[in-house]
């Protein structure tokens, strides 16, 4: 899971890793560092106070070496004790020489030393001489100086308690000076980096970093501020192609959309035209045979399940041959669409259908008509032409156009197919036409 700036966990901070582990090294280095100061301390203090004891032994060394010759001794109780106040002696012996005697030992110590102790403190051992006149040279003693070795602990203590101080001062001030420039050079452009990214998306992949520095400056940082934002230009670009395909892909698929939908279109008005075609007839708008086929399988069954009656017409127009030779072809056929506007007219109710048969020949069927009703539609039919008034004039029934009708009705008991109906139709149609044309015949 990544972690954001504002959620960094415990001890999470570069900078304050950093600076505990700047106190660890700084703590080791001061325990090392007091360590070899003080060793070196312990050896500076042994070299002064022998030092020290030399120049006591300098400075009593005439005057008690003067008063052993002359006997003097309460000046030599003086001097000693006078020796033994100096501040580096812990410890003064003088062994007096006569000969003939054996020597005679004065000792005078500043504190008690603690028992089996061994001396650590220098010492110094001296010959005292005295020379009564010059050439004459006699030794009237020895003196012990011993230093104080309370006083040399104190003084070392002291110094590496300033050691250890002046240490530890150090150390915090190099730990703060680290986290101050870390904090200062580094965390606080590394926060920014990571709230940058945190605030990036592609709607601002443009607003590219700028680390709050000398522009100058060039180090790690500013590698890593110059790749940050490499990237989001070359994220940036990606997305834009990106945008720029779906958007070509969307107008391609719309393209698409279109050609198709069009092309369905195209089709469907085809498939409706085939199929106009297919059912009527291209000369007069009417249903052809074919169409006329279908409906009338549908109409038997249908009339014979529900028991109702079912009559069908057979026209044809009278001497169109005639017709044709007289007025041409043309007129010919536009006669035809007259008679077939005449026939729609008449036959315009639901489920009434009128077909082309072929030639001059027209069929309607009367879904519902017995055979009176099929009879009274047909002279309607013949009325109707009638007062269209077409001039024929070379028919020989009437000096207009005229037809001849045969009207049958289904006859379930005899009739079990459509054909026998037709065939009655045909039959009186041929009736028709044999008693003189012009008439209705069943
Ligand atoms: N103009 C035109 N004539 C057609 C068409 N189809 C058939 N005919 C003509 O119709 C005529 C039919 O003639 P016939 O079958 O001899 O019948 P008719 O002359 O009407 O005589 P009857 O039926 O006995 O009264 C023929 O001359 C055909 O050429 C057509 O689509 N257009």
């Amino acid at each position: 899971m990544a972690t954001t700036p504002s959620a960094l966990p415990p001890g999470g901070s570069l900078g304050r890793r950093l600076v505990l582990a700047t106190l660890i090294f700084c703590i080791l280095f001061t325990l090392v560092t007091a360590a070899i100061r003080s060793w070196s301390a312990w050896h500076n203090n042994l070299a002064v106070m022998t030092g020290e004891l030399t120049l006591v032994d300098q400075v009593f060394q005439r005057t008690l070496s003067k008063a052993i010759w002359e006997l003097d001794r309460e000046s030599l109780q003086t001097q000693l004790e006078s020796v033994a106040q100096t501040a580096p002696i812990g410890r003064v012996q003088l062994s007096i020489l006569r000969p003939g005697r054996p020597p005679e030992v004065l000792v005078l110590q500043r504190r008690q030393q603690a028992s089996g102790s061994t001396q650590r403190a220098p010492s110094l051992q001296r010959r005292l001489s005295y020379e009564p006149y010059p050439g004459a040279s006699e030794t009237v003693g020895e003196l012990i100086l011993e230093g104080d070795e309370r006083l040399l602990w104190q003084r070392l203590v002291g110094e590496i308690s300033s050691i250890i101080v002046t240490q530890i001062i150090q150390s915090l001030l190099l730990a703060g000076l680290i986290m101050w420039l870390f904090n200062h050079s580094v965390t606080v452009h590394v926060r920014h980096i990571a709230r940058h990214l945190e605030e990036l998306s592609p709607a601002n992949l443009k607003r590219l970093l700028r680390l709050e520095r000398s522009v100058a400056r060039r180090d790690e940082l500013s590698l890593l501020e110059g790749g940050v934002n490499d990237l989001q230009g070359k994220l940036s670009d990606y997305l834009e192609q990106q945008r720029r395909d779906e958007r070509d892909l969307a107008a391609h698929r719309d393209r698409l959309a279109e050609l198709v939908a069009e092309r369905t279109a195209e089709l469907r008005a085809a498939n409706s035209r085939l199929e106009e075609l297919s059912r009527n007839d291209p000369l007069t708008g009417l249903a052809n045979r074919r169409h006329f086929d279908e409906v009338k399988e549908i109409e038997f069954r249908r009339a014979l399940r529900r028991g109702q009656p079912l009559s069908m017409l057979m026209c044809d127009v009278d001497y169109f041959k005639l017709y044709n030779d007289t007025y041409g072809h043309a007129l010919g056929d536009q006669c035809l669409q007259e008679v077939a506007a005449t026939l729609r007219g008449v036959f315009g109710r639901a489920g009434e259908l009128v077909a082309r048969m072929g030639g001059e020949e027209f069929a309607v069927l009367l879904p519902g008509a017995d055979i009176v009703q099929a009879r009274q539609a047909a002279e309607r039919l013949r009325q109707a032409l009638r007062s269209r008034a077409l001039a024929h004039a070379a028919s020989q029934v009437a000096a207009h156009v005229t037809l001849s009708i045969g009207v049958a009705q289904l006859e379930p008991e005899t009739m079990d197919r459509f054909d026998l109906l037709l065939q009655s139709a045909d039959q009186a149609l041929y009736r028709a036409k044999s008693l003189g044309r012009d008439r209705v015949a069943h």
